[in-house]
């Protein structure tokens, strides 16, 4: 069977009906100083119900701090947040119970055993149970859905790296969360680990309508998993929209390259289909080794980030905004 990570993203973020979904995230004009460093100079942001958002930014853009905001676990110094109908900084139980979290970094509870400290950290949802959203999940459905049933009465100081990050990813959805925070997800997962993630990133926004926020430095995955990206440098979101729209924003010819009697040749042009069709017309069958490479999410990114490097961030989000109005 075909995995639908292998395949890549194809549902729609709006529900069928055309309705558009409901808001589930809004920030306007976040600030964030650490001293007299400021960190988040006013970020807005939105997110609808189900939908996939990938953060990306340098290190040390303020992707986590952002995210530490949204989760409550970090005050902001100004703006204004609605996450789920509540601020953060006055979030009550209800409201975290509705929120799943997946933080950098983890490292407690090594003496517990895998299934117990899932099961331990599920009870607490139980009382926030809903005939819509039974809580918590089945531990042992759970561990299968994560890869983790073999290592289940293993000690967690035992675990790979990777495993351990595969049990970080369980806690964060054994609530069955509506909006889920994920901050470096995959970091240290083997190829395998890293598609069955994608698979479930899929499953919660298609099956469960779970709104994902996550951050990743790495831009394939951006680009295969959400349904929209958000830039974050120099304190600001830069730019936001589906990859594609992102792609249309610097103007980088497609390359061409194909072979014909065994010569191989590479062309640069912005209408790559008008190039392949004059090559068959002059060449017919004798072309061979055809590929078009268009400018990936990667070249995007660094475009983005020179330009904000360069000081020219606001410009490039200024364009951008009218580009995709
Ligand atoms: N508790 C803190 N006190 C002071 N400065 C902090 C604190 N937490 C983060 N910073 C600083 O704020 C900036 C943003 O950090 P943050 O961790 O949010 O960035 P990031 O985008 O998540 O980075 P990375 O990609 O490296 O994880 C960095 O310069 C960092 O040094």
């Amino acid at each position: 069977m075909t995995s639908q990570a292998a395949q890549g993203r194809s549902r729609a973020s709006a529900p069928a009906t055309g309705t558009p979904a409901e808001t589930v995230l809004r920030v306007s004009d976040l600030r964030m100083n650490y001293g007299s460093t400021e960190v988040l100079k006013g970020v807005d942001l939105t997110a609808r119900r189900g939908e996939v958002i990938a953060l990306l930014g340098p290190n040390g853009a303020g992707k986590t701090t952002t995210i530490e905001i949204l989760e409550g676990f970090r005050r902001r110094s100004a703006g204004d947040v609605d996450v789920l109908g509540s601020d953060p900084d006055h979030g009550d139980e209800e409201w975290r119970s509705r929120l799943g979290v997946v933080l950098q970094s983890w490292r407690d509870h090594g003496a517990w055993r895998v299934r117990d400290l899932l099961h331990h950290f599920g009870r607490f949802y139980a009382p926030h149970s809903t005939p819509e959203r039974v809580r918590p999940h089945e531990t042992d459905a759970l561990l299968d859905l994560v890869g983790l049933t073999e290592h289940a009465t293993k000690r967690i100081k035992t675990l790979s790296g990777g495993q351990r990050r595969r049990l970080d990813v369980a806690i964060g959805v054994v609530g069955r969360p509506e909006l889920l925070f994920l901050d470096e997800p995959t970091a240290g997962f083997d190829p395998k680990a890293r598609r069955d993630f994608h698979d479930l990133v899929f499953r919660l926004a298609d099956e469960e309508d779970t709104t994902i926020l996550l951050t990743t430095h790495d831009l394939d995955e951006a680009e295969k998993l959400a349904d929209r990206i958000l830039l974050l440098a120099g304190g600001r979101i830069v730019a936001d929209g589906s990859p594609a729209q992102l792609s249309s924003l610097i103007a980088q010819d497609s390359e061409v390259t194909w072979s014909v009697d065994g010569q191989r040749h590479v062309h640069s042009t912005d209408n790559p289909a008008k190039h392949v069709a004059e090559l068959y017309a002059e060449h017919a069958d004798a072309v061979t080794e055809l590929r078009v490479t268009r400018p990936s999410l990667e070249d995007v990114y660094l475009a983005m980030v020179q330009r904000y490097e360069s000081g020219d961030a606001e410009r490039a989000a200024e364009e951008f905004t009218k580009e995709t109005r």
